[in-house]
């Protein structure tokens, strides 16, 4: 199968597909260690940098993708950590866009 971040998000609707548990699950298997489910059904991760230039490189970065893939995380980011989160918006669960957009986010940093 080809892997996550060898895959595109596809335009959503409210007809976009709910991951279910069994799906949700291998996704995030596939992804590192640095995401996890939170307690609202997003998926989550927390990165620290050594300094405030990575952290906006790696924002840019991250931003670059969501608008090549024209799907789009919440991004918060201090003095050293940067915190991502996805969810689409459009069904308000998870979708296979948040996978491919996770390994996307993985792939820059490994
Ligand atoms: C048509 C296009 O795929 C949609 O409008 C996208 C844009 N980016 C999005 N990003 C996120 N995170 N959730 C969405 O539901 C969403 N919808």
């Amino acid at each position: 199968m080809t892997s996550l971040a060898d895959q595109h998000c596809a335009p959503c609707n409210a007809d976009t597909p709910v991951l279910d548990e069994d799906a949700t699950r291998t996704h995030l298997a596939a992804l590192s260690d640095r995401w996890e489910i939170d307690d609202t059904g997003r998926l989550v991760a927390r990165i620290k940098f050594k300094n405030y230039y990575r952290i906006q490189a790696f924002v840019n970065a991250v931003a670059y993708i969501a608008h090549r893939e024209s799907h789009h995380p919440e991004i918060t980011f201090g003095y050293n950590t940067c915190r991502i989160e996805l969810i689409t918006h459009a069904i308000e669960g998870l979708s296979e866009n948040d996978f491919i957009s996770a390994a996307k986010i993985d792939a820059l940093l490994d």
